[in-house]
């Protein structure tokens, strides 16, 4: 069983997929945290991240026991912006699938189910996913999101510059040749400009029950 979860950043996706594999017992992969992984590695190579040797060099390195995937350094805007370059070339996104599928037809821990959340699962990664869903917002209301989340954990922020730094990594991620950011055809959009997470949540479960039958345990 696979849920897939696309949407464009902070528009909530990852909250909602941890919330849903909790859910039903599923495993969870964020998928951003290995484009993630593989924009940090160049910049630390003291590569550009839009070098297509030096990502996909980089990609091609990435295994899931890699220690990089659990660093904090990979929440920060510089990764953000390192991702969403080395995520338009071709060959990173080809390095990175078998990746992302092995997780799903396989989720670790024997669970019985597995959620994707990134850009292209439904579209690319897991076309025949038993259930998509298209987690959106509107720019301001997601940038507004960023800017109070980054102040919680304290890192000082401009508001203008979170929301200028959305809008180009939305163009980027929506805008490139390979696998762009958009609905698969067969996706439930869900826009949550107004809705609280909760609300989220229960139009969420609604769609995967409504698809496969299957209902959060208690
Ligand atoms: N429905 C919601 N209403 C208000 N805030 C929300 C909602 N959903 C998530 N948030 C908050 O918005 C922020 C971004 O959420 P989250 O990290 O889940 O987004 P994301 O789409 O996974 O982002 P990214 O692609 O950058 O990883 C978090 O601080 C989260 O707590
Ligand atoms: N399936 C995916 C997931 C992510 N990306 C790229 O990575 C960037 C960071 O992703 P976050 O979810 O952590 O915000 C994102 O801007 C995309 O460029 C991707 O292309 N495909």
């Amino acid at each position: 069983m696979v849920v897939a979860i696309d949407g464009p950043a902070a528009s909530g996706k990852g909250t909602l997929s941890q919330r849903i594999a909790d859910a039903f017992g599923f495993a969870h992969l964020d998928t951003g945290v290995l484009y993630r992984a593989v924009g940090v590695s160049v910049l630390r190579a003291g590569g550009d991240p839009a070098d297509n040797t030096a990502a996909a060099r980089a990609a091609y390195e990435l295994h899931p026991e890699h220690p990089i995937l659990q660093e904090v350094a990979l929440r920060t805007d510089e990764a953000a912006q390192a991702a969403s370059k080395v995520a338009a070339v071709p060959e990173v996104r080809a390095a990175l699938l078998d990746f992302q599928r092995r997780f799903a037809t396989h989720p670790p821990g024997g669970a019985p189910g597995a959620v994707l959340d990134g850009r292209d699962i439904g579209t690319v990664v897991c076309p025949d996913a038993q259930a998509k869903l298209f987690v959106t917002a509107s720019v301001e209301v997601r940038a507004e999101r960023r800017l109070k989340e980054l102040q919680r954990r304290g890192i000082p922020a401009i508001s203008s510059d979170v929301l200028e730094d959305m809008k180009a990594r939305d163009a980027r991620d929506s805008q490139r040749a390979v696998a762009p950011l958009r609905p698969a055809v067969d996706a439930f959009v869900l826009d949550t400009s107004a809705l609280d997470a909760d609300q989220v949540f229960s139009m969420a479960v609604a769609h995967i029950g409504s698809k496969t039958g299957l209902k959060p345990a208690a």
